[in-house]
């Protein structure tokens, strides 16, 4: 993106220096030329025309631009309903919002269409003016100085210098008038890239890879975070997860559980006054982003897929794993078995979204995918709630003998709670509860008085 803003900063400076700047010295250098050649009347009516040809230069290309932004702002409405829709199939479908989709892709196309109509006239017209001015330049000067060769104040030849000396001016200012219609375009471009360069970026990384990291320890040390500075999402909240074990996170919805996960992933960076996430003793804010990442493996309720083979999202955990590799991993995962039942096994495409898949096989061949990357820390949001129970307990059991680090996942289910050594309850964004399975229970507290799905006969 940089590079881009660069390439169209640099050639609208090239522009202006090597472009128009020469130009218009061109321009002057001819008119003192054409002054001193002709008289001081005819050279003051050629400039006052220069005058007029600049001014309505300037005037109708900033209006042309406003309408170039208009047509370029409209512009990325369109595709942005259209993958508004691609993404919201189902919903469409479900409620029957084909012909409403239909109806407001139409209609923004129909203002871009309106829009890219009024910028093409607007384009017409500044050509239309600009070519006047200087039919009526040429027309005036000449008819002057035909006049004075009638007169006999000067030779048919001077008559035809003119001319010559008249296009030299007029050349140059046709020139400039374009360069000045290219920047202008230029500089509606680099806006863009400026107002998207403007955004604040959430994550910087403050220290190039190669971090020490101790462990795979997580601690969270009187967190609190607002997503927009107006309400709280997390409320001085602290805990540790050991290297080795696993914490579950449990709460009603809106509780804070995905802001705990997206505050240790990084998508979000703390304010220094809001206390500290540390990862093995480290500060995550020292922690580069990619290294983050190949810490912490997450597997999320809807995980996304590739509109590829199974191999190859599988595969996509440690790129340049082997068939076996992948395999072990759809093994720990549960899903080889139900792979090697399709027709094409690994080869079998998922579909746009791993729509041709049932919600339990995406989910395991998320799962598989992460365990493949072998991260020190093992982050599931809901990772396991399209699966049966059994099915749950014999990954969530795979997960656990296979991460060295730490383990922290949502659970909406008793059973997958219940499977954590420690289980965190949240209320508002502040953990309101703390302890194992059996004390919550015996507590006869928050936890005890929640209603989870029962899934589990012998827990609930
Ligand atoms: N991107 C966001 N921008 C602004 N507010 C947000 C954003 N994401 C979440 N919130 C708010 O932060 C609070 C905590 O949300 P969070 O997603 O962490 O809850 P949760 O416990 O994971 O809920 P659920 O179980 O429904 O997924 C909520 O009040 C929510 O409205």
């Amino acid at each position: 993106m940089l590079d881009r803003a660069r390439t169209a900063i640099g050639s609208s400076l090239e522009l202006l220096i090597f472009n128009m700047v020469p130009t218009c010295i061109d321009i002057l250098v001819a008119l003192v030329v054409f002054c001193l050649k002709f008289d001081w009347t005819l050279g003051l009516i050629i400039f006052v025309f220069m005058v007029a040809y600049v001014t309505a230069s300037v005037v109708l290309t900033n209006w042309k631009a406003k309408l170039h932004r208009k047509m370029t702002e409209r512009d990325l409405i369109t595709p942005q309903i259209l993958a508004d829709c691609l993404l919201n199939y189902d919903a469409i479908k479900f409620f029957n919002g084909e012909e409403h989709e239909a109806t407001r892709y139409r209609d923004a196309y129909q203002e871009y269409q309106v829009s890219e109509r009024e910028f093409k006239r607007s384009l017409s017209i500044l050509r239309l003016v600009l070519g006047l001015i200087l039919c009526l330049e040429l027309l005036t000067g000449s008819t002057i100085a035909a006049l004075r060769v009638v007169n006999g104040e000067i030779y048919p030849s001077d008559f035809v210098m003119f001319i010559t000396y008249l296009a030299q001016l007029l050349d140059p200012l046709d020139r400039l008038g374009s360069f000045y219609q290219a920047f202008i375009h230029s500089l509606v471009h680099t806006e863009n890239l400026f107002k998207l360069l403007a955004k604040p970026t959430d994550v910087k990384d403050r220290n190039p890879p190669g971090l020490t990291i101790g462990n795979g320890e997580i601690v969270f040390e009187n967190v609190s975070f607002s997503y927009d500075g107006l309400c709280t999402a997390l409320s001085e909240v602290s805990f540790k997860v050991p290297e080795g074990s696993s914490v579950a996170l449990v709460g009603a919805s809106g509780s804070g559980k995905t802001t705990i996960f997206r505050l240790l992933c990084g998508s979000y960076t703390l304010d220094n006054d809001k206390g500290r996430i540390l990862i093995g003793g480290q500060d995550i804010r020292n922690i580069p982003q990619s290294q983050l990442m190949e810490l912490i493996g997450v597997v999320s309720q809807n995980p996304a897929l590739f509109d590829e083979s199974i191999g190859y999202n599988i595969g996509y955990g440690k790129f340049g794993s082997s068939p076996e590799e992948i395999k072990a991993a759809a093994m720990s995962a549960s899903m080889h078995d139900r792979i090697m039942s399709f027709p094409k096994g690994y080869n079998t495409e998922v579909g746009g979204f791993g729509a041709q898949l049932s919600g339990g096989e995406r989910q395991r061949i998320a799962i598989a995918r992460m365990l493949l990357k072998d991260p020190r820390i093992v982050c599931l949001d809901e990772a396991t709630s399209a699966l049966d129970t059994s099915t749950e307990k014999e990954i969530q059991d795979a997960i656990k003998s296979s991460v060295q680090g730490s383990l922290l996942f949502i659970a909406h289910r008793l059973s997958t709670a219940a499977s954590a050594d420690y289980i965190l309850v949240l209320q508002n964004g502040k953990i309101v509860e703390r302890g194992t399975y059996t004390e919550l229970l015996q507590r006869d507290g928050v936890f005890s008085s929640m209603s989870f799905p029962s899934d589990n006969p012998d827990l609930s």
